[in-house]
This record gives C-alpha cells, sequence and structure tokens, in this order.
C-alpha cells in the first residue's frame, strides 16, 4: 500500500482534529529544540494520524543510515517533506505496526502539518545558530580580556637591554650571550638564584626579538596547583571537569605567534613535564576536553633557580625535557660575584625611588656603601631594589646614611669569609625596629612593642633613645 492511499481526497478535518492542531501550533512555538519538537509531535500527531510514532529526519540521509531497534520491524507509513528556505531539509516519518494509516486522513492535513512543524524547525535552527554565535563571541571576549590584561602588563614592564643594569664582566658575558640569541626563536633556560634578574631577562629577550608586538605570556610553574597546571597551559572545554563551567584557552594558545615565559620550571610536577615535552616538541596542543589538536607557534622562555641538572639526576625533572629546554642557557650570576655591580645598581634604584617619593637625594654615603659591598646579598637584586626603597623612605635630608641590613643568620645564609659582622648592640637596634615596624609605631597598651619585647614601657623607651633608634626609622603601615 502506498503512502497516498492514508490520504482521503473527500475527508474534512473534525472540530476535535482542528482542536488537536491548534494546541499543537501553539506548543511548536515554543519547542527549544529537534528533539523537545520529536516530543510533542508523537504525543499530539497520535490522535490524528493513528502510528505508532512519528521521528524528524534530516538530508542527506547516508545509505546505511541507521534505523533504530523497533522501527526496523515497523512500517513507514507517511513521510511528510519539510522545508527551509533552500529546499527540502527533511521528512517527518511516521511508523505504524500495521500497514497503513486507518482510517485515511484528510488529503490537506500533511501539507499544513508540513508547514508549522517547518517554520518550528526553522527557528530551532536559527536559535542553535545564535547560541552557537555567542558562545563564539564569549570565547573570543574571554580570549581579549586575558590578552588585555597582558597588555597591561606588558605597557606597565616593556623591559628592554638597557633597563638591565650591569657593567661587570660576569654580566658582560650575560649581554654577549642574549645578543647572540634575542633574535632567533630558540628555547633559552635562564638559569640562576632568585632575584637574579631572569624575569628581567626573559621580557627584555622578548621586546628584543622579532615577536615582540605580541605578548610575552608567563606562568609562575610554582603558583599553579598541580591540578590546574594542565588546565592553565592547555586550556580546557566547557564541563570539561568539575568547576570548567566556562571554555578557557590556555596560556599556550594565548602565547601563539608569541612568548611563553614558564618561570619556575623546576617546580613543573613530573607528569606535566611529560605533556609539556610534547606540546614542546610537536609545536600542538589539546585543551582538556578538547576534540582535536591544535597547532601553536611558541617560543619558549624557562627559569629555574633550582640546579636542574641535580634535580634529573634525582629524578624530579625529566631529562628528556631538561635537554629540549637546555638548547640556550644563560646563567645569571648572583650579585655577590658581581660586586662591581652594586654601587650602580644601589644608585639607580635610589635615584628611581627619590623620584617616585618627590624626593631630593643626591647620594650615598661612603658608611652604606661599605656596608653594601660586604653584605652577600642572599636575595640579589630584588633585595637591594628593597634595601633602597627603604633607605629613601628614612631618608632625612638629601644623603643615604644609614641601611638596615639583616645579619647573615637572620637572612637564613652564612657568612661569606671576610664578610662584616654585625655588633650585639647592632642586632639589637634592628631586632627594636623592626619590632616596632610590626607594631606600626606602637609602644604600649595591648600589641605594643613593649609588650612583644617583654619589656616595661620605660625600659623600652630608654633602649631606644640609647640605640638612637628615631621615629624615621619605623615606616607606619598607614603612611
Ligand atoms: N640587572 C638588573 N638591573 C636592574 N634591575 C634588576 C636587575 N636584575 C634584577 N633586577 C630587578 O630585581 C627584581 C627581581 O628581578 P626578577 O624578578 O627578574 O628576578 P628573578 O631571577 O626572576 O627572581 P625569582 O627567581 O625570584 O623569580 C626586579 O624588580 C628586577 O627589575
Amino acid at each position: 500500500m502506498s503512502h497516498d492511499e492514508a490520504l482521503s481526497p473527500n475527508r474534512q478535518l473534525t472540530a476535535q482534529e482542528m482542536a488537536v492542531l491548534t494546541s499543537l501550533y501553539r506548543q511548536l512555538a515554543t519547542a527549544p529544540s529537534l528533539l523537545a519538537l520529536q516530543q510533542i509531535l508523537n504525543d499530539q500527531l497520535k490522535a490524528l494520524f493513528h502510528f505508532t510514532h512519528c521521528r524528524i529526519s534530516r538530508l542527506p540521509l547516508s545509505a546505511d543510515a541507521h534505523v533504530p531497534a523497533g522501527e526496523a520491524s515497523e512500517h513507514e507509513v507517511l513521510a511528510i517533506a519539510l522545508h527551509d528556505e533552500s529546499g527540502t531539509w527533511g521528512h517527518l516519518r511516521f511508523y505504524s505496526d500495521r500497514e497503513a494509516i486507518s482510517p485515511a486522513i484528510p488529503m490537506a492535513l500533511p501539507d499544513q502539518v508540513s508547514s508549522v512543524v517547518s517554520l518550528a524547525i526553522a527557528n530551532i535552527v536559527s536559535t542553535e545558530k545564535l547560541s552557537r554565535q555567542l558562545e563564539e563571541i564569549k570565547h573570543y571576549q574571554s580570549q581579549l580580556e586575558e590578552q588585555n590584561a597582558y597588555l597591561l602588563e606588558e605597557a606597565k614592564e616593556g623591559f628592554s637591554y638597557d633597563d638591565i643594569i650591569g657593567s661587570s664582566g660576569p654580566m658582560q658575558r650575560v649581554f654577549q650571550l642574549l645578543s647572540q640569541v634575542s633574535f632567533t626563536n630558540s628555547t633559552v633556560l635562564l638559569l640562576g638564584e632568585t632575584g637574579t634578574g631572569k624575569e628581567l631577562v626573559a621580557r627584555a629577550i622578548h621586546n628584543s626579538s622579532a615577536r615582540k608586538d605580541r605578548l610575552m605570556v608567563r606562568v609562575n610553574c610554582a603558583a599553579i596547583p598541580a591540578h590546574l597546571i594542565e588546565s592553565e597551559l592547555f586550556g580546557h572545554e566547557k564541563g570539561s571537569f568539575t568547576g570548567a563551567f566556562e571554555r578557557r584557552i590556555g596560556k599556550f594558545e594565548l602565547a601563539n605567534q608569541a612568548t611563553l615565559f614558564l618561570d619556575e620550571i623546576g617546580e613543573m610536577p613530573l607528569d606535566m613535564q611529560a605533556k609539556l615535552l610534547r606540546a614542546i616538541q610537536e609545536r600542538e596542543i589539546e585543551r582538556i576536553g578538547g576534540k582535536g589538536v591544535i597547532k601553536v607557534d611558541v617560543r619558549i622562555i624557562a627559569a629555574t633557580n633550582r640546579n636542574l641538572l641535580e634535580e634529573v639526576q634525582q629524578g624530579r625533572f625529566r631529562s628528556d625535557l631538561f635537554y629540549r629546554l637546555h638548547v640556550f642557557p644563560i646563567t645569571l650570576p648572583p650579585l655577590r660575584e658581581r660586586t662591581g655591580d652594586i654601587s650602580l645598581l644601589a644608585k639607580q634604584f635610589v635615584g628611581r625611588f627619590a623620584k617616585n617619593n618627590g624626593k631630593s637625594i643626591s647620594r650615598i654615603s661612603s658608611n652604606v656603601m661599605k656596608a653594601l659591598l660586604a653584605y652577600p646579598w642572599p636575595g640579589n637584586v630584588r633585595e637591594l631594589e628593597h634595601q633602597m626603597e627603604r633607605c629613601v623612605l628614612l631618608a632625612r635630608d638629601h644623603v643615604i646614611r644609614d641601611v638596615l641590613l639583616p645579619s647573615p643568620t637572620q637572612s637564613g645564609h652564612a657568612p661569606a669569609a671576610g664578610i662584616y659582622t654585625k655588633t650585639h648592640e647592632e642586632n639589637e637596634r634592628e631586632y627594636i625596629i623592626r619590632v616596632l615596624n610590626q607594631c606600626n609605631g606602637k609602644i604600649y597598651g595591648p600589641g605594643g612593642a613593649a609588650q612583644l619585647l617583654n619589656l616595661k614601657v620605660g625600659t623600652l623607651n630608654s633602649k631606644i633613645k640609647k640605640l638612637g633608634i628615631s621615629k624615621e626609622q619605623i615606616i607606619l603601615r598607614n603612611h
């Protein structure tokens, strides 16, 4: 029996059938998806077409199109063509356990159903397209926001070689290596103790390279919890793990055609090292929960204050990753090995902080300079920078006359041979100043320095007088 025999040219729609159609039109207008639409059609049309179930099928159907179990043993009793603006979009197919629709339905009915279902499908398809476009827009928006944050950082910190201060022999060697590698695309491994200027140098390399018009993206491998590193580096798709509410692009993608600075690379967990190696080697990444690989063109600069070779020997760092990164190593010398640079750096920092604080300071006293040269600088240039900032804040006239350097034991480093050791009085003075700073200058009462030092207020006051501690040496936090 052909489908046409299910249609009767003579029969008119009954009042009950008209009512069903009206309710169907109302419901279809709000169907959110094709699945929901199909469900509504199944519920509503049964009364009109007397079938077991119906199914929406979209063109083109391949020859081996899957027919759901159950339907294979049933008869397709009617197929209504559905249209979109470019022609036939698909079909609404009706199945029954009988061979034909009985009783036959009015001839005009399929056309009416076709136009209303086609309209509903057009609505759904365009809403889905719109939400895909919205998703894309959100994706680019988050990408732009991230890039914007980096641009702001870059604008603040657009370091060049001129910002790297140092004329000592070890620094001349560093400059020579930098001039050889900056213009290339080679991976650079920056080694050196904390505060020796690895990040400053990484920025200078990037800013002197052909990639300088794009962002240098920094990842601090030590600051990210182990379970988030993969997502941070490679990104994730929405819903790929608990908490992945939005799609997020990773730092590798963000650094495409630019530079990725992997700071504290020695802290990278072992399992992530394998994934990182693959990304660096293949120059492609896969987002967590993503469906395919994404090609990236990223220059890698890595830095660590660990002895990476020792980490390899201890089994904490993969040797293949080590050799992949160790293409062009540059070791930044500690400040104690280039004392020739201390005076230059100190003057530069004093000049900068004086300007920032609206002070006029013309020189550093020879006593202070002597102390600076004798100190081992375990925190390297960063520590010197901070000390000079403090000196500027405490300066009473146009000369830096005082510097408060921690004793080598306080700073956690054994004193090097020939280094000036402080007297008991100097240590006591520093200690009291530190406590006063901690208490924001408060001497008596709860939380005051006398209580913390377990001293009577009078005793503390006479010590302050005897040790020559002035109130300028105390940095009040609310100032
Ligand atoms: N040669 C230098 N000239 C001028 N400033 C420097 C120099 N080296 C370091 N600095 C300054 O010292 C501070 C610390 O430098 P940076 O953060 O680059 O060190 P780092 O080696 O990356 O430290 P860490 O290992 O702790 O991350 C920064 O403010 C930087 O500008």
